[in-house]
């Protein structure tokens, strides 16, 4: 198993947001954790990247007991996250961005200033991971000019750049037309190789495409655990998804 957390809970003042998760993800898997809104899968995912500290339990990455750890440690480890929030630079071009992602894996990343030779290192590896991503043909436009589905693409070549024997994916499709949802079900499939994967995903047809495991939450503990076709029918699933609608 390359993640696994054993009675991993996180309390927010007495409110428990994930209760008591044994969570095991094997490695190469696609595997995503799913719920109603509110279900705690995105505190599950910032206890596992470190962003959050467990008010108990444990969790293991790789074999590494990172129970408590800062995310930079767990970043080492050969972790990468993407976010669901970009986090972009408006004026620097896609190329920039990819660089500077390259140049923060190496000692040079720790310098104030750093000159363009040093750059210019980067800059065919750069290029390589936007074509990854789709996004070769944009690569001297500042990112401040992409549309939504191509931020998210580049965030993902960002993540990329580290790259990560884990990729821990927080709503991917989130917000995407019909267009861009396949097409980042696409580059998950591509990206997936030599990799595991944890996502977060509401939508299900997302799931059924990628994930070879599908964990299923509510009310911060694990309902049910199977392949997507095993879940998908469980009438417990039924009933905690319309559940949670009739009470939206
Ligand atoms: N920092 C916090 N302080 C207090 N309560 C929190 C905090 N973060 C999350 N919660 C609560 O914990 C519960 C789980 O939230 P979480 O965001 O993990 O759910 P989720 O499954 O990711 O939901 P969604 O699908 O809506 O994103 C929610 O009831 C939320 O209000």
């Amino acid at each position: 198993m390359v993640i696994e957390t054993s009675g991993l809970s996180k309390s927010f003042r007495g409110f428990t947001a994930v209760d008591r998760v044994d969570l095991a993800v094997e490695e190469g898997h696609v595997h995503a954790l799913v719920g109603p809104n509110g279900a705690g899968k995105t505190t599950l995912f910032n206890l596992l990247t470190g962003f959050l500290k467990p008010t108990a339990g444990r969790v293991s990455m790789a074999g590494h007991d990172i129970t408590g750890s800062p995310p930079e440690r767990i970043a080492r480890l050969g972790v990468a996250r993407s976010f669901q929030i970009t986090n972009l630079f408006e004026h620097l071009t896609l190329q920039q961005h990819v660089e500077l992602a390259l140049l923060g894996t190496t000692k040079l990343g720790h310098r104030f200033w750093v000159s363009d030779r040093v750059l210019t290192k980067f800059h065919d590896r750069a290029g390589e991971l936007l074509d990854e991503v789709g996004l070769a043909k944009l690569r001297d436009v500042p990112a401040g000019t992409l549309a939504y589905g191509q931020k998210r693409a580049l965030e993902l070549a960002l993540a990329l750049a580290l790259d990560p024997k884990v990729l821990l994916l927080d709503e991917p499709t989130a917000g995407m037309g019909l267009e861009d949802v396949e097409r980042t079900v696409e580059l998950v499939k591509r990206v997936r190789t030599g990799r595991t994967v944890v996502l977060v995903e509401h939508n299900m047809s997302v799931v059924a495409g990628l994930a070879d495991r599908v964990t299923v939450l509510q009310f911060g503990r694990i309902l049910v655990e199977g392949t997507y076709d095993e879940v998908r029918n469980d009438s417990r699933v039924i009933e905690a998804y319309l559940g949670g609608e009739s009470a939206a």
